[in-house]
């Protein structure tokens, strides 16, 4: 037998479970539309967090396998996100232009069946999501060689809105010109992040070329694009998307680079069993102040994950924390910490509960 032969009776099985799995996908997509009438007779939200991290952790732990359980989770991540566009469309607003990583990170989140709203800065997302004119926004909070992206942290102390979700996704950097090479090229462009994630390897490689920090490393790529003297620093996804050529993969100088962005707006999502809370809190400056502050969590069995001080440059305190603690505001462990913790700090916020995902 050929190998023609041998593949033919494989590629009708194949054929016949894809019948299969259509007509399932429909199936549910049409439950789907159920919900969405259910939840307009009340408008209730479309999108739900806590539910789809909840399905997301099911696949999950059902998968038998030979697919891998990240595999079937980015598949089931898709299959919400249409089924959810069939109750409505979300727009989530992100740094933009197009092809930046806050953009990967809104489809990790949400995935592609969204409206995305590009913006020019990460005060414009926030005032987009405020005003209404997108549902979410999604703006970067820290960076893993870099630290925290300051102007989100002081744009989270003002805001009326929650934060409903946090991601984490890999950055990786790539350097790219119209050409693929740096023949003619007399600057290098990018967000100042960026540029310093990436100052080791460009001081060795190419320490004389002008380096210029623009807003966002999408708009660096579309300028690279338009002009052969410009070099931009961006993620090959910008670089395809503006038809540049690679001149160097994976610049930045920590290989395992990350940034982790939070999901805003105006949903509080409910439990989901596995959730975070984040806070953020002010104490007065004296000794002996920031262990009492935190001593109400380890009374009330709650673990923190993360703290963050930042120096507060409005508002009457010397320094914000920003604190993430495990579990949900409505579970009565946390919330009797949280109530602890309010009574001994001068300025207290709860920024959201939200469900952990990958
Ligand atoms: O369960 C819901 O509330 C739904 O709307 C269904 C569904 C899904 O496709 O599973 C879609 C959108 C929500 O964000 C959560 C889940």
């Amino acid at each position: 037998m050929n190998t023609d032969d041998k593949l033919k009776p494989l590629r009708e099985r194949i054929d016949s479970i894809d019948a299969q799995i259509l007509d399932l996908l429909n199936q549910r997509a049409r439950v789907a539309q159920e919900v969405g009438h259910v939840k307009a007779e009340t408008n209730a939200p479309v999108f739900r967090p806590e539910r789809e991290a909840q399905v997301l952790r099911k696949v999950a732990d059902r998968n038998p396998g030979p697919l891998a359980s990240v595999a079937v989770q980015t598949i089931f991540r898709e299959i919400m996100s249409c089924c959810r566009a069939l109750e409505r469309r979300v727009i989530v607003a992100y740094l933009g232009p197009a092809g930046t990583f806050s953009e990967q990170a809104v489809y990790k989140q949400f995935g592609h069946a969204v409206e995305g709203l590009p913006c020019a800065s990460i005060d414009e997302v926030f005032r987009a999501t405020e005003a209404g004119t997108a549902d979410f926004g999604v703006v970067p909070v820290e960076n893993s060689s870099e630290g925290a992206i300051n102007r989100t942290l002081d744009l989270l102390l003002q805001t009326t809105l929650s934060i409903s979700g946090t991601l984490s996704i890999p950055i990786h950097h790539s350097l790219m010109s119209k050409s693929g090479t740096m023949n003619g090229v007399t600057r290098i462009l990018a967000h100042s992040q960026t540029l310093a994630q990436c100052q080791v390897w460009l001081n060795q490689n190419y320490p004389n070329v002008e380096r210029q920090a623009i807003f966002s490393n999408g708009e660096a790529a579309r300028l690279a694009a338009e002009d052969q003297t410009v070099a931009a620093i961006a993620s090959e996804i910008a670089g395809e998307r503006y038809n540049l050529g690679v001149v160097k993969a994976h610049v930045q100088d920590d290989p395992h680079n990350r940034t982790r962005f939070a999901i805003i707006g105006r949903l509080q999502p409910g439990p989901s069993g596995k959730d975070l809370t984040s806070l953020v809190l002010a104490v007065p400056n004296k000794a002996g102040a920031v262990y009492n502050m935190l001593a109400p969590l380890a009374q009330h069995g709650v673990s923190m994950t993360r703290f963050e001080s930042r120096p507060a440059r409005i508002g009457t305190w010397e320094y914000y924390f920003y604190v993430d603690v495990e579990g949900h505001s409505a579970e009565d462990h946390v919330s009797k910490a949280l109530d602890a913790l309010k009574q001994n700090a001068p300025f207290f916020r709860v920024l959201g509960s939200y469900p952990v995902t990958l």
